[in-house]
């Protein structure tokens, strides 16, 4: 669905390039993570994606269109964007805000009335409650749901998102993180996201691609990014703890239960392999029984994590 090829960008003056060369694909119905340390072009990438930024060589096709040959303007109608400061118009109501894609549609008063009340509720705001109010009234965690609503409105197909989480605290973030990969994976859309944070970039990536001064280091699903990483320099910044983040994406039925009963409070049938090894640890035990039945062993558990 984006499909990049040996994209780069040289700005003016600059004496090496922004991004150098990156093919990247990201299938319809999926989202990719980029991540790498600051500086090393994600933004820039991204903002070719919508030509915010237009690129120095290479092509970008979305939905098997040539989006460096389409009017920009229309383009950007058909991508959302969401970005860390949300940028809302301050003077505008909430309702205003998100309405602003299907108003530059051309959509009739009752269509655009309809669709921001579907989306605020997408996004967990009560219409009733929130789309009279301006941005200001509203706190960092609210206006960034505003800020993914806006983005939704107009239903595009593809969304890019640079930082959408940045400005948040850590649990209003992790809450949001969860709600919104949720809605992304029923609308089915195809998303680009920049993060610097690697917990957030496998947790809302199916695949995360890394970069480092403009080039791409590596781009796998993120399980096996975090259990194989291309390099020296991937493993650091995937960072020491990897093949725990990784167990975080497992659900306890990767692994087969033992038949066996264990002692001890049952894990929870929705926990994942992290949460079952914290569990393990806590209670000092090497089995643990399963609410679905039967048990868990720590030996197991082990041999998953060291297998990749
Ligand atoms: N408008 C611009 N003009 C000139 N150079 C720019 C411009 N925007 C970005 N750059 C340069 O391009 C490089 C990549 O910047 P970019 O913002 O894409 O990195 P990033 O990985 O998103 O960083 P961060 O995580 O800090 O946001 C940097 O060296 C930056 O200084």
């Amino acid at each position: 669905m984006i499909d990049i090829r040996g994209l780069t960008k040289r700005w003016p003056g600059a004496d090496r390039n922004s991004v150098s060369d990156v093919t990247l694909a990201v299938p319809e119905g999926t989202s990719c993570a980029l991540i790498g340390p600051s500086g090393s072009g994600k933004t820039t990438l991204l903002r070719m994606v919508n030509r915010l930024v237009e690129p120095s060589a290479g092509s970008i096709r979305i939905g098997g269109e040539d989006a460096l040959r389409m009017d920009a303007v229309s383009l950007r109608r058909r991508i959302g964007y969401v970005i860390q400061d949300v940028g809302l118009f301050p003077h505008w109501s909430v309702a205003a805000n998100v309405a602003t894609v299907p108003r530059l549609l051309g959509w009739d008063a009752a269509r655009i009335a309809r669709r921001v009340e579907e989306v605020l509720a997408l996004v967990g705001l009560d219409p009733a409650r929130f789309a009279e109010r301006r941005p200001h009234q509203l706190s960092g965690g609210e206006r960034q749901r505003v800020g993914v609503a806006r983005a939704l409105a107009g239903d595009p197909p593809v969304l890019l998102m640079d930082e959408p989480f940045g400005a948040v605290d850590p649990v209003v973030r992790g809450r949001l993180q969860e709600e919104v990969l949720r809605l992304l994976k029923q609308l089915r859309k195809t998303v680009l996201i920049v993060t610097h944070d690697v917990a957030e970039a496998v947790r809302l990536g199916d695949a995360v691609a890394l970069l480092r001064d403009g080039r791409l280091v590596q781009h796998a699903p993120a399980a096996e990014m975090l259990a194989q990483p291309a390099d020296g320099f991937a493993a650091e910044f995937l960072g020491a703890d990897r093949l725990l983040l990784r167990l975080s994406l497992f659900p306890l039925s990767a692994l087969p239960a033992r038949t066996e009963p264990a002692p001890g409070t049952p894990l929870p049938v929705d926990a994942t392999l992290r949460d079952a090894l914290a569990a393990l640890l806590a209670a000092g035990a090497t089995t643990l029984p399963l609410a679905g039945g039967g048990s868990l062993a720590l030996d197991d558990l082990l041999a998953f994590a060291a297998a990749r």
